[in-house]
């Protein structure tokens, strides 16, 4: 499965110990993540991930654009509520393609467990007979 990860400064530390925390499972999966979060991941684990730019910068338009493509299973994004970000309208962009496309989307750590724990128990088996009959065009 492809798993896009990302944080908000204020939830990068929490992000960070949660893949620690479930390095295992993450392992078997592609990881991908906005710039900084991804840095930081690749920092405190053993994890490959493929990063895009930074969120302001486009990092979430650019998962955004992964999502409409098909090509992201699982979003982990631990938003701050409590900080006004200056990229917002590409954060509710994001949130909103994973609503029109069906994609399982986790905005805090418990819903974040959850999925993890969904996605180890075979939950998530549904997504690959998406991918079997998408369009070539990719
Ligand atoms: O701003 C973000 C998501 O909206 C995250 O971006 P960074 O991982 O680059 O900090």
């Amino acid at each position: 499965m492809n798993i896009a990860l990302i944080a908000h400064d204020n939830k990068k530390d929490m992000l960070v110990n949660f893949a620690i925390a479930y390095e295992q499972i993450f392992s078997r999966h592609a990881i991908f993540a906005t710039g900084t979060t991804g840095k930081r991941v690749m920092e405190s684990t053993h994890l490959k991930v493929h990063r895009f730019l930074s969120g302001p910068m486009g990092g979430d338009q650019q998962i955004g654009a992964e999502i409409a493509n098909n090509r992201m299973d699982l979003v982990i994004f631990l938003r701050d509520p409590m900080t006004a970000q200056p990229h917002e309208p590409d954060i509710q962009a994001l949130i909103r393609l994973c609503d029109v496309h069906l994609i399982p989307v986790a905005t805090n750590i418990a819903s974040a467990e959850i999925m993890l724990k969904a996605l180890e128990r075979g939950d998530f088996r549904w997504r690959q007979y998406l991918h079997k009959y998408e369009s070539p065009v990719r």
